[in-house]
This record gives structure tokens, sequence and C-alpha cells, in this order.
């Protein structure tokens, strides 16, 4: 198993503020959670070295492999947007054919589909796709944005267990970032909690979900949280 990612200190600010001052593991599978505005696109941002200019990024990692393009995946946020429309599905990501002939097979796509413009497909290919891709290389962290806002409530639990499933074969950790904890309960076996840019409770998800410890987490939980059996 890859061993966990620490971020042992990480900080961003403006010339004026502080925006994010969080530290956490990403170990297995993690969410990164918290509302709008709570610096969870900043952290992702930082992780992948795309911090817009005027932000100051401190950030102190541990882990046993560089962060880099090589060994990070990201999936964005919504899989329509970041394709390419006018370039054929094989030509927008960068590996061997053979390669990107497995991933298909990997993600349950047909590889006829390679040969087809993203407008060609459903929605649920193209999140297919977008996964595909973000494996192009072997990667060792696997991000994601929020990767299943764009999509209907049944792709949404077939793309989280296609993702799960693939984290088990293909051994790699997951930062999952939402806002929202119900997304999460069956993918993810911890998770982090942020607001503002600080930490608010960190730890096990079904231990969290059982026993709250802060009052945001409990407000959370009950806002996103119906009664949903889940099974870690
Ligand atoms: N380039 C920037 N310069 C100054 N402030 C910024 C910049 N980018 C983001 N912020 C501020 O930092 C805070 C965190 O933003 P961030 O985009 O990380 O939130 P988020 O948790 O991802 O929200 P959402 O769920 O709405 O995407 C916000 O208050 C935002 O206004």
């Amino acid at each position: 198993m890859t061993n966990a990612v620490e971020i042992k200190k990480l900080t961003i600010t403006t010339k004026e503020k502080k925006l994010v001052d969080i530290s956490f593991k990403i170990e297995e599978s993690t969410a990164l959670i918290g509302q709008s505005g709570s610096g969870k696109s900043l952290t992702l941002k930082s992780i992948l070295n795309l911090l817009p200019s005027n932000l100051e990024l401190k950030l102190e990692v541990d882990s046993d492999f560089e962060l880099s393009s090589k060994t990070i995946g990201f999936i964005p946020q919504n899989p329509f947007t970041s394709l390419s429309p006018m370039t054929k599905i094989k030509e927008q990501f960068f590996c061997q054919k053979e390669r990107k002939e497995k991933l298909f097979d990997l993600v349950g796509l047909d590889k006829k589909l390679l040969d087809r413009f993203p407008s060609q497909l459903s929605g649920g290919q193209l999140q297919r796709v977008v996964i595909a891709i973000a494996l192009s290389n072997e990667i060792k962290l696997l991000l994601l944005d929020e990767p299943t806002t764009a999509l209907d409530e049944n792709s949404k639990k077939v793309i989280l267990e296609l993702i799960y499933k693939l984290q088990k074969e293909l051994n790699f950790l997951t930062l999952f970032v939402t806002h929202d904890i119900n997304s999460i309960i069956d993918v993810c076996k911890n998770i982090v909690i942020i607001k503002d840019g600080e930490l608010i409770e960190k730890g096990n998800t079904i231990e969290i979900l059982k026993e709250p410890k802060s009052s945001y987490t409990k407000e959370l939980i009950n806002s996103t949280f119906n009664n949903k059996e889940f099974r870690k």
C-alpha cells in the first residue's frame, strides 16, 4: 500500500490576510470537506502547484514520493468543460496507445470510443474518459474536485464505485474535495473538515459521523446526511 502524504503545514496568504492555515494527512481515501469559501480549491491548487500568483504559499510535505504531475492525477468538477470539444478523445491524453486502451478497459469503456469527439459521448462516459486521462501516468495520488456535481444520482453512485474499485486495484491515495459529506461516506475512510481556511475536525469517517466533536461538523452532517446506511 502506498504510504500517506502528510501535509505538515499549509498556509496560503494574500498581502492582507491568511486564507488557509491547515495540516492534515492524506491516508488511503481522505475527504476534504467544507462549505463554499472554506479553502478547498486553494488547498487542491497548492498541491497541484497551480496557485494564482497573487497568493503566497508555505507548504511542508512529508511523503515517500515527489508530488508532481507524474505522480498526481486530477479529476475536475465538470467533465463536460474539461475536454476540448474539437479534438478526438484519443488525442486528449498522452500515453502509449496500448495504455489508453488498457485504461479504457479499466474504466469500463469500449476502446472504439477513443476515436470519437466528446460531443458523441454521454455524460457518464465523459466522466469515465476524464478518470482514464487522470490515470495516464502511474499515479500515486488522485485528487478529485467535487467529481460528481455534474452527474445525476444514479451516475454519481456508479462513478464513485468505479473510483473506489480503481483505488483498490491500482493502489493510489485519493483526496476527495467536496461540500457534501453524504457523497463520500461510502468511499472515504477519513475526513478532514475545514471552515474559513482552518481545521475544524479530522479523523475516521465512521467515528466522526457517530460522534462529531464540533457543532460545525454536526451542522454539516445534519444538512447532508439523511440516515443513509454506510459500509465502512
Ligand atoms: N486569487 C485569490 N486572491 C484572493 N482571495 C482568493 C483567491 N482565490 C480564492 N480566494 C479566497 O479564498 C477563500 C477560499 O477560496 P476557495 O476557492 O478555496 O474556496 P472553496 O472552499 O473551494 O469554495 P467553493 O466550494 O465555492 O469552490 C475564499 O474566501 C476566496 O474568496
